[in-house]
């Protein structure tokens, strides 16, 4: 049987990729899409969509969902817009798949304890793309030994969200085994305010946005006449797809939230 799917922000890089994914996927029906324009009309009406793409676009997701029968529901939208869905997806028992970065830890909170009660999976993946992954966990891995780390991450400068979900994601993972501690000079100071970045409990998060760029992170390692790169390039955004498919179908077995992809891999 196949997996019924709803999309959030399919005329987006990110939605646009994913329309091509679910429609050459013969074990998904992309069923309906979510927007903030163009309601009453299909994806195939729309120029740069196939004619043939007859998928009809609303911008009232209660009334989507209440025309259609969906089982997973994919956010690729804007974080104060994708946190909503996702909660309404959530009220209905739909499963979301929510690619949008730059929820709150109060949000992510929220929509924990929602799914557990609604007794849905909920996947929410600041990265999608496996390479980013091992990224993630190789840094983990390596703070064990080595305490003193900055995180350089590169984005497109359409990029609304600062620092990226992939760098906060890779922060939280490393400071599961890294003790709280201030890095640099204790007596350091910013003679240009944000020129150390941003600090997560000690650690520094650099943030750099410019056109050309799609998604890069260097995780830095400092230790006694050494350190220690490991970084990641997404080139383009099918990079992505192959995450988001595996968390349609994972996501389906899943009663509650798991944020990250790592968790499920
Ligand atoms: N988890 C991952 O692996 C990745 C996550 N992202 C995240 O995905 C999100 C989207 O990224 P992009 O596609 O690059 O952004 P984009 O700006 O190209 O697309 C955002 C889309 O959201 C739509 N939108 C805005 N308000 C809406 C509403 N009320 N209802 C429905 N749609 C609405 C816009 O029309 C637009 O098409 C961002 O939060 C980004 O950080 C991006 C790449 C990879
Ligand atoms: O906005 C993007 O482009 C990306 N956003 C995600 C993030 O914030 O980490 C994932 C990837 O880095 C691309």
């Amino acid at each position: 049987m196949a997996i019924n799917i709803i999309l959030a922000g399919p005329r987006g890089r990110m939605g646009y990729e994913a329309v091509q994914m679910i429609t050459n996927e013969e074990s998904f029906r992309l069923v309906a899409c979510l927007d903030h324009k163009h309601d009453g009309l299909t994806l195939g009406e729309l120029e740069q969509f196939r004619d043939d793409l007859q998928v009809p676009i609303y911008t009232d997701f209660d009334t989507c969902l209440k025309q259609h029968q969906a089982d997973v529901f994919v956010d690729l939208t804007i974080p104060e817009v994708g946190y909503k869905h996702t909660k309404t997806a959530l009220q209905y028992k739909v499963r979301p798949v929510v690619g949008t970065t730059g929820f709150t830890d109060e949000q992510l909170s929220e929509l924990k304890e929602l799914a557990k009660e609604q007794k849905r999976g909920c996947i929410i993946a600041p990265n999608f793309a496996i390479g980013a992954i091992l990224m993630m966990k190789f840094s983990k891995m390596a703070a064990k030994y080595f305490p003193d780390v900055e995180i350089i991450e590169k984005h497109h400068d359409q990029k609304l969200d600062a620092p990226s979900g992939t760098a906060k994601k890779t922060a939280e993972l490393i400071q599961d085994v890294r003790e709280s501690k201030k890095q640099g000079h204790p007596n350091e100071e910013e003679t240009l305010p944000g020129a150390r970045g941003a600090d997560m409990n000690g650690m520094r998060i650099h943030s750099m946005r410019l056109p050309g760029l799609v998604a890069h992170q260097e995780v830095i390692f400092g230790g006694a006449g050494q350190t220690l790169t490991i970084s990641h390039d997404s080139m383009n955004r099918a990079s992505f797809m192959d995450g988001i498919k595996e968390c349609v179908n994972q996501v389906m077995d899943l009663e509650e939230l798991v944020y990250g992809l790592e968790n499920l891999l």
